[in-house]
């Protein structure tokens, strides 16, 4: 099977000029959905997390059922205002806006391994800051995992600089 068939691109969305990667027709499709989760589990369970971390929304609905498969819990990166609690958060711009997320002060323990799920890698401006919010609260990146990466904006590169790898099913090269 091939994920990329599954995947819907919508031009000029939420932007002009933004190839939209639309993964509303993989979740849609049960096989192929369920195939993709698989192999996600293939990447992520041999690197033994103690959490999987997902940043809202769409890395809660890779995350979710990936922490259920492991059996191992899940912990939320939310946007602004959203968590109850003394939490931290950070800006940051992304590929087409900027945006505030926050984590809660008590959601790891100092010292645990979380991989952190999102649906897609883009400048890597988003999970930039989900590390640096996870590392604030005393938590270490193992890895960083997605459905799709858009490689030619080198998200993954920045992320290396952090000291942290990626994982992705699916890349497209421009
Ligand atoms: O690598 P970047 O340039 O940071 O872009 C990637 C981020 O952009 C999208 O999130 P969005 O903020 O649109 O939120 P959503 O998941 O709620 O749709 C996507 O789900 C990633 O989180
Ligand atoms: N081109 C894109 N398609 C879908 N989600 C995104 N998040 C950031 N860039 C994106």
């Amino acid at each position: 099977m091939n994920l990329k068939d599954h995947i819907r691109h919508v031009p000029d969305f939420p932007k002009p000029g933004i190839l939209f990667y639309d993964i509303s027709t993989l979740l849609a499709h049960a096989d192929a959905w369920k195939e993709a989760v698989k192999q996600l589990h293939a990447l992520i369970a041999p690197l033994k997390p103690d959490l999987l971390v997902g940043i809202e929304s769409r890395g809660f609905l890779v995350a979710a059922p990936l922490a259920l498969e492991l059996g191992i819990g899940f912990v939320m990166v939310r946007k602004k205002g959203k968590l109850p609690g003394p939490t931290v958060r950070h800006s940051y711009a992304l590929e087409y806006g900027e945006d505030t997320i926050e984590i809660q002060e008590a959601a790891l323990r100092p010292g645990q391994r979380v991989v952190v799920l999102d649906d897609l890698l883009a400048t890597g401006g988003t999970m930039t800051a989900a590390i640096e919010l996870i590392r604030k609260v005393g938590g270490e990146v193992a890895a960083t995992a997605y459905l799709i990466e858009l490689s030619f904006l080198n998200g993954r590169k920045r992320l290396e600089a952090l000291g942290v790898p990626s994982h992705s099913l699916m890349v497209y090269e421009s």
